[in-house]
């Protein structure tokens, strides 16, 4: 059936709004009561729940430390073994199986993400990773689902690519076979979309998957295997091993059957697990695919012909949503003097007008930070900026983490464009502004290029179309997604294909036919059907 059916064509879901009274707010309320006591979140091998071997860890949420939300366990050398032989164990009747019949069962997962799971997967990922309910929906709900249903069109499109060209009596085929061996998805806490993505992506092109979530994220990770599996997923297709990943790496980077990564966290983990791959290259029985999408230090640049609103949304949206704890978050921008003037006091204002808190109460903009790392940065970077003589604070600046990791939405202003500041992803709510002349416009243009090793997001804000056009050219190797008039943030799937190169990444496009082509490996397929008889050629008589 591969190449002739055509599966349901897919659509954005639709990003439900919680508005005070809506239906969607009293589900969402009842799912979050539903979490009362803390769950076992065990490792998942070969469809069996087990405790990993190592030790164990509570998940906490990161807005209140006392709210224990689950029990897990760091998974060991053993564990790892365990779950690369399950998954070797299924491959062949996995990789077996028509594409379509792998496809069925991601698109059902995407409509129980979207019925029966949402308020409970959008639950889980407000109390474990601190979203409020917005960015709950548009991560856990909406981009998850927008994932599942847009990869299976952009796998058969990949299927579908055939030769053109059979010379007279040949017929040529391309056979999209999938990588021989398992495939390692590594997630970060952040996107319980990405989380899902990974090991889904590679699972959809006949791969079988070792999953190591983060276990900051682990609640949500554990019930979205859960719904794979109620969507039909066989066991052993993807074998989940909760932890801090150290001693499944060990494992799983040293063994020959090793044959893809697909990451996303940041660039010295994902440094890290390249140089493994490079130490052990002569091992492998074929050379591991390494896909990664890393850190970014995403920018504003501003034009003095932005519209000072839109400048002023796009900063305090593209930077402290969700705390900044997205990719593409803008943490740093680039102000000409002639509209500081009007944006400095307004921004100032807003910024400290954000609403912090637990995610729970329903008027907060943001909540905690993910956990102690992470507080612990923001508070570094604060600590020096008050300290630091050319930098100005001028909104936030504060952290409390009594209750929960909250870090104030912060923005840091200097003149030494070169500070590090400017140059250092802190992933949290912190904006370095630079306020330039405005005559130094193309020199700003420069700094932009070349001032972060990073080149993930970046918008330009300018009422001028010329010099939009201009900035896109000049800064076309800045960002793997670059905005016009626009916040960083919130890359649409199917419409904003996700991804940066330099220091942020292997830029593979999450929810692409660019990606998806990563997890198969072609066989060239030529049938002759009135096979030559005799050696001899026409130039020899
Ligand atoms: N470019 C993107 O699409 C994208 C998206 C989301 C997050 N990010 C980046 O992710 C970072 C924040 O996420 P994070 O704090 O979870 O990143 P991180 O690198 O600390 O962790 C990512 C994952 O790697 C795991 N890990 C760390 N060391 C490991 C090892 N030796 N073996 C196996 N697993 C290991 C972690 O447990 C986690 O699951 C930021 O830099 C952010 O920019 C990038
Ligand atoms: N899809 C997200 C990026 C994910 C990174 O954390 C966005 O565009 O905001």
């Amino acid at each position: 059936m591969d190449g002739y059916t055509c599966p349901p064509a897919p659509i954005n879901e639709t990003v439900l709004n919680y508005a005070p009274g809506s239906v969607e707010r009293g589900e969402l309320l009842q799912a979050l009561q539903s979490f009362s006591g803390p769950l076992e979140l065990p490792a998942v091998i070969g469809g069996v729940r087990r405790q990993g071997g190592g030790a164990s860890f509570d998940v906490v949420s990161p807005q209140r430390h006392s709210r224990i939300l689950g029990h897990s366990a760091h998974s060991t050398q053993a564990d790892a073994r365990d779950a690369i032989t399950a998954a070797t164990a299924v491959a062949h009747e996995w990789r077996a199986l028509d594409f379509d019949d792998r496809a069925a069962i991601i698109l059902r997962a995407a409509d129980l993400l979207t019925g029966p799971w949402r308020a409970r997967i959008n639950a889980a990922t407000m109390l474990g990773q601190g979203k409020t309910s917005y960015q709950a929906e548009i991560d856990a709900a909406c981009e998850l689902a927008d994932f599942w249903r847009f990869n299976v069109h952009f796998a058969k499109q990949v299927l579908s690519d055939q030769p053109i060209a059979h010379s007279k009596g040949i017929w040529n085929r391309t056979d999209y076979r999938p990588l021989e061996g398992f495939v390692y998805a590594i997630t970060p806490f952040n996107f319980t979309a990405i989380a899902a993505n990974l090991p889904t992506a590679a699972a959809l092109m006949g791969n079988v998957v070792v999953w190591k979530p983060s276990p900051t994220q682990q609640l949500a990770a554990s019930l979205t295997l859960d719904l794979l599996s109620e969507a039909g997923l066989p066991d052993g297709v993807i074998n989940m091993l909760p932890g801090d990943g150290i001693a499944v790496s060990e494992v799983v980077l040293a063994d020959p059957a090793l044959a893809g990564i697909h990451f996303t966290g940041s660039t010295k983990t994902f440094q890290y697990l390249w140089g493994q791959v490079g130490a052990n290259i002569a091992s492998y029985n074929t050379y591991p695919r390494l896909v990664g999408e890393t850190g970014g230090k995403d920018f504003i640049l501003a034009h003095a012909s932005a519209n000072v609103d839109v400048l002023r949304t796009a900063m305090v949206r593209g930077s402290f949503e969700y705390s900044g704890q997205k990719c593409s978050a803008a943490s740093r921008a680039f102000v000409p003097k002639s509209l500081w003037s009007t944006l400095r006091d307004d921004l100032a204002s807003e910024t400290d007008g954000l609403a912090v808190g637990d995610p729970e109460n329903f008027a907060n903009f943001t909540s905690a930070v993910i956990d102690e790392r992470a507080f612990a940065k923001q508070k570094a970077a604060i600590d020096r900026a008050h300290a630091t003589a050319g930098i100005e604070v001028l909104a936030g600046g504060t952290y409390d983490d009594s209750e929960g990791y909250f870090v104030r939405p912060t923005v840091l202003v200097s003149d030494d464009p070169t500070d590090e500041i400017f140059s250092t992803e802190y992933f949290g709510p912190i904006l370095a502004v630079h306020v330039y002349d405005d005559e130094k416009f193309d020199s700003v243009i420069d700094l932009v290029d070349k001032g972060s090793k990073y080149a993930l997001t970046g918008s330009i804000i300018s009422g001028d179309r010329t010099v939009a056009a201009r900035v896109a050219n000049d800064l076309r190797f800045a960002a793997g997604n670059f905005y016009i008039n626009d916040k960083p943030t919130g890359a649409v799937v199917g419409q904003q294909p996700f991804g940066g190169a330099r220091a942020s990444g292997t830029n593979d496009k999450a929810g692409s036919a660019l990606n998806l082509m990563r997890w198969t490996s072609p066989r060239s397929i030529k049938e002759t059907f009135v096979p030559a008889k005799t050696s001899g050629y026409p130039h020899q008589d």
